[in-house]
Formats: C-alpha cells, sequence, structure tokens
C-alpha cells in the first residue's frame, strides 16, 4: 500500500497542522513520523529538558492518534540516512513538512528533497510556523526589511483574516495508517528525564499585556515562546486571538517574525555582526567574569536574579533577558556570541533567530536604529520594573547577606569604558 510521510519537526500538534491537513488523502493513508536528529541532539546533554518536552509532546500526538489505530513512527539518526530506510520499509507516495528556516534546517530539507526526487518520490513544505515568511513582506524595493517599525507596518498592511484562517479536519478525516509498532521509550532514545519543564501558556493576560508585560516579578506575559518554537501551538491561533484584544501582544508576534526573515535573509547573522562597522570592538572577553555572569554572582541583585531564573527553570523574563544581555555586552564587554550561546544551551525557548537578533539589539550590533549609547543602569532598571524587589527576592534571596558578592564592575566606570570601547571602534 501508498503512503503519504508527515515529517513531523518543530509542529507538534495535530490541530490546525498545514503539513498534515495538505497530506490528507484517502487513497494514500498519512504516516506521522518524527525524526530525533542525531546531529543536533548528540550534542546536547541526555537529559535536556527541550528533547523532554518534544518527546512529551510526541507521546500526547500518539496516545490521540492511537484512537485511530494509528501511531507516531519515532526513529533516531542522520535525516537522510532515516529516509533511506524508509524508502526500503515503505511504499512512499509523498513526504509533507513544514518550513523551518535556520540555516542547517534548509540545507537538510535540500538534502532530503534531492535524496527523494532521485527515488521518484514526490515532496512538498509548506509555511505554517509564521504567518508570512522570507519573501512575503518586503520594501517596495524588493528588498528585505532591516529595521523593525516599516517591517511592522507593512505586515499590518499585507494582513487579512485569511492569513491566519485555521484549518480544520476530525482524526477520522486525516486517514492515518493503521500501525502496530510501539512508541519508543525514552531510553531506546537515549533521553534522560529532566527537572525542568515547559509551562502551560496563557492568554488572559493578553487584554492587560501593555500594563504588567515589563513586571518581572508577575506572572504578566503569556509563557508562549517554547510553545510556538516547537509548534505545539498554531500561530494562527494565536494571531487571531490577540487581533482584537491587543496591539502590544500581537506587535510581539511580529518581532518574532522580523527576526526569522532576518535570519533567512542574512544567515550569516548568525555568528557575524549585522552592522560590519562593529567587527572592530574590541571584547576583553574575561573569562572569569563570564563564568560570574553565568552563575549569577556578578553583585548586581537583578542580573543575578536573572540568571539564576535562567539557570533554574530555562526561562527568564524579557525585561530581565534585556538587563543581562546588556550588562554582558556593555559592562562587561563580552562578546555577544558568548551570552548567545549561553542562552542557547539554557533557554527552553532557544530560538535561533530571536536569540541572534535580541542578542544583537542588545549589544548594538543588530538590526537596531538606536546607536551604541544604550546601556542599561542595572540599579535604576530595578526601581523602574521590579521597585519592590519581589522578583529579586525570589530568584536571589541572598542579595542582601553579607557574603553577597561587591558589584563585578563600578556602573559609572563600566558605561564610561563601553562608550570609549565602541567608540573607539567606529573611529
Ligand atoms: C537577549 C535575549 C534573548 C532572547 N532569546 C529568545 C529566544 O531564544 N527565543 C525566543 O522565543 N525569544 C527570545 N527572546 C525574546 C523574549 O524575551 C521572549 O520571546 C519572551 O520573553 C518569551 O516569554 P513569553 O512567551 O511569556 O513572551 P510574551 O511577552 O508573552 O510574548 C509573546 C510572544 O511574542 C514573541 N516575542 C516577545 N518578545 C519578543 C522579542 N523580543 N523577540 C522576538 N519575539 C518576541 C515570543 O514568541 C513570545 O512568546 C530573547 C530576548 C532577549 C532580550
Amino acid at each position: 500500500m501508498k503512503i503519504n510521510i508527515v515529517w513531523l519537526r518543530r509542529d507538534l500538534r495535530l490541530e490546525d497542522n498545514t503539513a498534515i491537513y495538505n497530506a490528507i488523502n484517502p487513497d494514500f493513508p498519512t504516516l506521522l513520523l518524527f525524526i530525533f536528529d542525531s546531529q543536533i541532539i548528540d550534542d546536547l546533554e541526555r537529559d535536556d529538558p527541550r528533547v523532554n518536552f518534544i518527546y512529551d509532546e510526541l507521546e500526547k500526538i500518539n496516545t490521540e492518534i492511537k484512537k485511530a489505530d494509528s501511531g507516531v513512527l519515532l526513529q533516531k539518526g542522520k535525516p537522510n540516512e532515516i529516509f533511506e530506510k524508509l524508502n526500503a520499509d515503505y511504499d512512499i507516495n509523498k513526504v509533507f513538512w513544514n518550513h523551518d528556516y535556520e540555516p542547517y534546517a534548509i540545507n537538510r530539507d535540500q538534502e532530503i528533497t534531492t535524496f527523494l526526487e532521485k527515488h521518484g518520490i514526490a515532496s512538498e513544505s509548506f509555511k505554517d510556523q509564521v504567518i508570512f515568511e522570507g519573501n512575503d513582506v518586503l520594501k517596495d524595493d524588493g528588498k528585505p526589511y532591516t529595521v523593525f517599525s516599516p517591517f511592522k507596518r507593512k505586515w499590518l498592511k499585507k494582513f487579512t483574516r485569511q492569513h491566519s484562517q485555521e484549518l480544520t479536519y476530525s482524526l477520522e478525516e486525516l486517514n492515518l495508517l493503521k500501525t502496530d509498532f510501539e512508541f519508543s521509550l525514552k531510553d531506546d532514545i537515549g533521553i534522560q528525564p529532566s527537572e525542568i519543564k515547559v509551562l502551560p501558556y496563557h492568554l488572559d493576560i493578553v487584554e492587560d499585556y501593555e500594563n504588567i508585560r515589563d513586571k518581572p516579578s508577575i506572572n504578566g506575559t503569556s509563557l508562549l515562546s517554547p510553545h510556538l518554537r516547537f509548534g505545539t501551538v498554531s500561530v494562527r491561533k494565536i494571531v487571531n486571538y490577540a487581533l482584537d484584544r491587543s496591539e502590544t501582544f500581537l506587535s510581539e508576534l511580529i518581532w518574532r517574525e522580523f527576526f526569522m526573515q532576518i535570519l533567512y535573509h542574512f544567515p550569516n547573522t548568525v555568528s557575524s555582526n549585522f552592522k560590519p562597522k562593529y567587527d572592530t570592538v574590541k571584547w576583553r572577553n574575561n573569562e572569569a567574569e563570564f563564568e560570574k555572569w553565568c552563575k549569577g554572582e556578578t553583585g548586581y541583585p537583578i542580573v543575578d536574579a536573572g540568571m539564576k531564573e535562567l539557570n533554574t527553570t530555562g526561562y527568564m523574563h524579557n525585561r530581565v533577558r534585556m538587563i543581562v544581555a546588556s550588562f554582558l555586552c556593555k559592562h562587561l564587554l563580552i562578546d555577544w556570541r558568548w551570552g548567545e550561546a549561553y542562552f542557547a544551551k539554557k533557554l527552553l525557548d532557544f530560538e535561533l533567530s530571536s536569540n541572534v537578533g535580541n542578542w544583537q539589539w542588545a549589544a548594538s550590533t543588530g538590526c537596531d536604529a538606536v546607536p551604541y549609547f544604550r546601556i542599561f543602569n542595572p540599579t535604576s532598571q530595578v526601581k523602574k520594573f521590579d521597585p519592590k524587589m519581589d522578583y529579586i527576592r525570589k530568584w536571589c534571596p541572598e542579595f542582601q547577606s553579607l557574603t553577597y558578592p561587591q558589584p563585578i564592575v563600578e556602573h559609572s566606570y563600566a558605561r564610561e569604558r563601553a562608550l570609549d570601547t565602541y567608540k573607539t571602534a567606529l573611529s
């Protein structure tokens, strides 16, 4: 029997999934496949919480489709080798997947497309994780936007309800392949359980988002980021929810797409400054100071609280991310790539485009109209955003103890040093 395959990757849901919807065919039952790509997971800890999250979400899908006597096929290995094996095991009509815009994924998908073509198997891929991808929102001259505000204006101008139309279908309509294989155990894949869990998202904050989003002590943001990252929720559903409720919240979703299209058009910015004029910044890159920053031992309570929240939960509030990132790049003059790599290792919502984009924003080397003079004062940021120090008390309760470290560097001195360093680089 010929079958269709849907290759799940960062779209771990049955509902409103473009690839799944397009694979529906009464003549060719669909097999849902997930590959734990050894080229990615072999570099991670065995108890990486994100890999655990992926597994757990796939298990939920598996439980659901068991009702239709089907199952998710879990594989581990290099995708091209897995597809070779699948080609031997199944008579494949067509393979479906949703787009992924990261440089590694683009190459991988191209390789798989070529392999399938060589074996006479069709494949088709779809936009699913964004409303507008790569070339959808371009300047009038056909070039990509590199500044957020005009990108957002064009995004909003182009948008119609059609773009966020959710796809609906029943489990029966999916015509899933009846299977009798067992869902692999974590152990079989080499995954060890993690204490760190992805929390459920919540949208009850959206109406008041503008007023509460900058206060790290309250649960005032949606916690959507890992869900959007791994596609456990559809972006169309979230955009529809935001549309009539909060322009500010919608704006944040557009930031996400802005950074995705930047990565798509400028893949070199993963490791290079978006603005090459900053290539000559002389980073101090002091390893001992970097370690103190990672551990939350800088003597600045808001920075230390943020890093401890990250190390404990895999999450950090956006306002605090901005403060710790600015502190690393400007106060300590440590290369943004070091901070980006540390966040990539720790964040449950690690998303290459958003991480690189925001780190370059913090270092003033990225897509930002504001020049390098923006240097957050970690003390006045506390007065503004955590005036009662509730957030600090939660994550860094030792800040009042005698053993709490002295500030790693004095603020005004560090500020002047950063300004001088950037100025020299540009001269
Ligand atoms: C240095 C630094 C690194 C970051 N790294 C990441 C990352 O790896 N992955 C990631 O998803 N976000 C990253 N962000 C952006 C932002 O901090 C998180 O998206 C946000 O804190 C997630 O929490 P939330 O879902 O409750 O956000 P909410 O405030 O509820 O926002 C809703 C959604 O909007 C999007 N969003 C919000 N702010 C931003 C932003 N500044 N840039 C892009 N998208 C945004 C996210 O998808 C988020 O889930 C980073 C920010 C900074 C300053």
